[in-house]
């Protein structure tokens, strides 16, 4: 294994430090990606690069650097190594960075890399907001009225990696301390039943739970909705939704409408709970009714893709993953490997997620332009093919071509 540096500290850049003013020319670390990253992390670079040009007429500047992680990381580093140290530290060290999605294959191998950054780094708001954009197709007639945040927990749940192989060792002992010394009696075939343990905390569901009701004050959002299954999973996905309302009444003022459970804030904003598979059909018959919602890490990912569908699918659906004090970006998205290295598929769930980043380093001109940009190439219709094949009339472009469409246009 390498232990020499591959990181490239680019000359001129600042680093951004934790509670410190953002400097003029941040270094932004940034991993590539896996399948399509190779596609649409250039396109991302470009389009931010020209949008903060512009808004800061050159007295604004990223700096670039390259980190690895995933494939590209075995390429540079050697065949065993997927997360390099170094990349943890940049990541820690920098405060905020984005990233290309990477490949995590079905059954063996490899734990997700994505999931891991997320543990080791404590990011435990992943935050998805997910809004329409004029023009694009979707399959609802109103998908204007879906204009929802995700606050998905991020470090915990099903997705903490604590399982066993069916018939493994680990299995076996795993299934005779439930059933000799636990009692359990449920278990339906054990000679051949896979193990997984879903932990799920109070202070894990408090801290996820405290960001989802502080960003609906500060954003002037209507709602909180708690989305969990809780009916069926009474301690975890239960907790979550009871640890949540009682957050919302010691912390917030809440209080009870009608008898509870729903609670209404001092500034009007409602808390109120949702189980899971309810909500999935909830928020396409009426989407209208639901704004900020805060759920457990499972549900989130699932929630996550379902929501984007409505608005015109994963292709543009961003997201942020934050601690309390490191930021990174990521698309929703995967590696689509099928597309990838074609210069195809729509860049816009990178492009929009710099965006979110863009507005976190509080360059919100930059951000506007983006937005803007965007908004004006769909109009015009310069589409990728995953919009011109729903649209009438749209010119289907390469993922590179739109994002030179939204720089035209900027
Ligand atoms: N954060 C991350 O890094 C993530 C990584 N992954 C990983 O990615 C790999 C592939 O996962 P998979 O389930 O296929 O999901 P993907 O999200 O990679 O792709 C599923 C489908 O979504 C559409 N799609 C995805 N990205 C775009 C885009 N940029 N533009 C347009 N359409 C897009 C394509 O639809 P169509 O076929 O209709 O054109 C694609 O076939 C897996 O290893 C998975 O673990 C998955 C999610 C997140
Ligand atoms: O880590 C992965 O491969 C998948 C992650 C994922 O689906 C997500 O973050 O939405
Ligand atoms: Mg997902």
């Amino acid at each position: 294994m390498s232990t020499q540096s591959h990181i490239n500290v680019p000359a001129g850049g600042q680093k951004i430090v934790a509670g410190q003013a953002i400097p003029d020319q941040p270094i932004i670390p940034f991993i590539e990606g896996d399948g399509i990253g190779v596609d649409i992390t250039p396109v991302m670079k470009k389009v931010v690069d020209a949008a903060v040009a512009k808004a800061y007429d050159g007295k604004k500047q990223i700096h670039w650097m390259e980190i690895y992680a995933g494939e590209k990381s075995t390429k540079v580093y050697g065949s065993d190594v997927w997360l390099p140290a170094e990349t943890m530290a940049a990541l820690k060290d920098y405060v905020v960075s984005i990233k290309g999605p990477m490949t995590t294959p079905v059954g063996g191998g490899i734990r997700s890399l994505n999931v891991a950054l997320r543990q080791e780094l404590d990011l435990y708001t992943c935050l998805r907001p997910v809004r329409y954009f004029a023009g694009v197709p979707s399959p609802l007639k109103r998908p204007d009225l879906t204009d929802m945040v995700i606050f998905r927990e991020n470090t915990e749940d099903i997705y903490a990696g604590i399982e066993w192989a069916a018939e493994s060792d680990g299995a076996k002992k795993v299934i005779a301390f439930l059933q000799n010394e636990m009692g359990v009696k449920k278990i339906r075939f054990p000679e051949t039943s896979g193990i997984g343990i879903k932990p799920v905390s109070k202070q894990g569901t408090e801290r996820l739970v405290r960001k989802a009701i502080q960003y609906a004050i500060d954003n002037g959002r209507k709602s909180v909705t708690i989305v969990h299954k809780g009916n069926i999973m009474k301690f975890t996905e239960g907790g979550f939704r009871d640890w949540a309302y009682d957050l919302a009444k010691t912390e917030f003022g809440g209080v009870e409408i009608d008898g509870g459970p729903w609670l209404k804030l001092p500034n009007g904003i409602v808390i109120k709970d949702v189980i899971a598979d309810a909500f999935l059909q909830q928020i396409l018959l009426r989407p209208a009714e639901y704004d900020v919602v805060a759920t457990l890490n499972l549900n989130g990912d699932y929630i996550s893709d379902a929501l984007a569908a409505q608005v015109g699918g994963i292709g543009i659906a961003p997201g942020a993953n934050l601690s309390d004090s490191v930021a990174m970006f990521e698309a929703t998205h995967g590696t689509a490997p099928k597309y990838a290295g074609q210069d195809k598929v729509n860049p816009g769930s990178l492009i929009l997620s710099a965006e979110m980043m863009l507005r976190h380093l509080g360059w919100t001109e930059a951000a506007d332009l983006i937005i803007s940009s965007m908004e004006k190439a769909i109009t015009d219709k310069q589409v990728t093919y995953d919009f011109a094949r729903l649209m009438d009339g749209a010119t289907e472009v390469s993922c590179s071509a739109f994002g030179d469409a939204m720089i035209a246009r900027m």
